[in-house]
């Protein structure tokens, strides 16, 4: 067998003509880095997010719930019929070849729920599937948030309510405990109290959205502004007092004090019943119950709550009920899930150290490469971690096992010899 070495001087040669053409032109490259909000995982980080990714799919495979896969690229008219619920100007489009418009998967929830009304449509329910994928979402003020975002999550579809939202809350909070090792915070809302109010106050559509916003925001100065003047509305009063309403099972009786009319009190007896039964699991100190979590109201219509890790300002886990997104595809069942931010919660993994290979292996006469190579499979099946050598010389060798501190090389030729690395033969 011959061989036709090409020479690794060529190789720079060509990237410096390239780089000297590149300079002289005009145009800005972006060659060398990646796009606002995404970055390059490497080595440990990759094997961090392994870890993250392994654990929760082992969690959720265990309590029966099956992995789906959706397309990175969907029709926007998938989360256009959504679009009421994810902002629009968040969503990174791009047309197919026949003008058609797409984007880039801007949320797990309504793939799966286009899922459940289509090809799974006629199975048995409930469905529980979970996925792990990337979502892609712009922030026009980026502030430091990832566009691309890598997800783990769970949706449970067709289930009774009650019963659905005690395993997927459960499921959330186990989810959070493996990871953090007890380090974390549960906070539980009822979107419906809030929703009872705001439907008691006479005011239009726009000023909602201003105060909802201000509650999401915690900012009080504001928000006595906009509602100072609706002060003999019990309405107004409770809105003013929401971004407050945040603590232990003290909430309630205040949250029923300021406010049980137009289904509030349903809402609140409702998020009553899970915190106490969060509480027989012994998770009292785990979970918060925060009624001005309002930012989530996107298409969730009952419960909702989110994930916190000691240490990380970010939710990591995000989650609750939507019961009419189903309708958008023609279909009727109630659904709850949620999902957790893989980056995030990487970040309460240890790395592993790297694996050094415990020999290099090396057959300096190109004849034997193949030989090499058997030897290289015989170590591995006894387990031992080798790595081929793609140097010429055995000086190159040598040198190359000493930098990265491989103990052994074994040159392979018509015989196999064992060489220790700070020995190199011939010198
Ligand atoms: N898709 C939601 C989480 C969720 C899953 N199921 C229900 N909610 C998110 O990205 O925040």
């Amino acid at each position: 067998m011959a061989f036709y070495r090409l020479k690794r001087s060529k190789c720079a040669a060509y990237s410096m003509k390239n780089n000297a053409e590149r300079q002289g032109q005009q145009m800005r490259y972006y060659d060398k880095v990646t796009p606002d909000g995404t970055k390059d995982l490497l080595f440990g980080e990759c094997d961090q997010r392994s870890q993250v990714t392994k654990t929760l799919k082992d969690l959720f495979g265990a309590q029966g719930y099956r992995r789906v896969m959706t397309p990175a690229l969907e029709f926007y008219d998938v989360f256009g019929k959504a679009a009421k619920y994810l902002p629009k100007e968040t969503m990174y489009k791009l047309t197919d070849h026949k003008g058609r418009l797409m984007v880039l998967r801007p949320d797990c929830t309504v793939p799966a729920a286009r899922l459940a009304a289509t090809r799974l449509k006629g199975m048995p329910m409930p469905l529980r599937l979970f996925y792990n994928q990337n979502i892609y979402r712009m922030f026009p003020e980026l502030k430091g948030k990832s566009t691309e975002i890598n997800q783990v999550g769970i949706e449970l579809i067709g289930g009774v309510p009650l019963r659905s939202d005690l395993e997927v809350v459960e499921l959330a909070s186990r989810s959070l405990d493996v990871i953090s090792g007890g380090k974390y915070r549960l906070e539980l809302c009822h979107i419906g109290y809030f929703k009872a109010i705001m439907d008691s106050l006479d005011v239009d559509e726009d000023t909602k959205e201003d105060i909802r916003f201000q509650i999401e925001q915690k900012n009080y100065a504001s928000l006595t502004d906009m509602l100072g003047k609706y002060q003999d509305s019990r309405a107004a009063r409770a809105l003013l007092k929401l971004p407050r309403l945040f603590g232990g099972a003290e909430v309630f009786e205040k949250a029923y004090e300021l406010f049980d009319e137009n289904g509030a009190r349903e809402s609140l007896d409702y998020l009553k019943g899970i915190y106490e039964y969060l509480q027989t699991l012994g998770l009292g100190d785990k979970v918060i119950i925060d009624l001005g979590l309002v930012n989530l109201a996107e298409y969730y219509t009952d419960l909702i709550f989110r994930g916190y890790f000691r240490g990380i300002g970010e939710q990591v886990l995000s989650g609750g009920r939507y019961d009419t997104l189903l309708n958008e595809f023609g279909e009727d069942h109630c659904s709850v899930g949620f999902c957790i931010n893989v980056d995030l919660a990487s970040q309460k993994v240890q790395p592993m150290p790297e694996a050094i290979p415990e020999i290099l292996v090396f057959a300096p006469d190109m004849k034997y490469l193949s030989k090499a190579v058997h030897h290289r499979r015989a170590l591995e099946d006894q387990g031992v971690l080798t790595e081929n050598c793609v140097f010429d010389t055995m000086e190159e060798a040598f040198d190359y096992a000493k930098m990265r501190g491989i103990p052994k090389v074994h040159l392979v030729g018509e015989d196999i010899t064992v060489c220790l690395t700070r020995t190199t033969p011939g010198k």
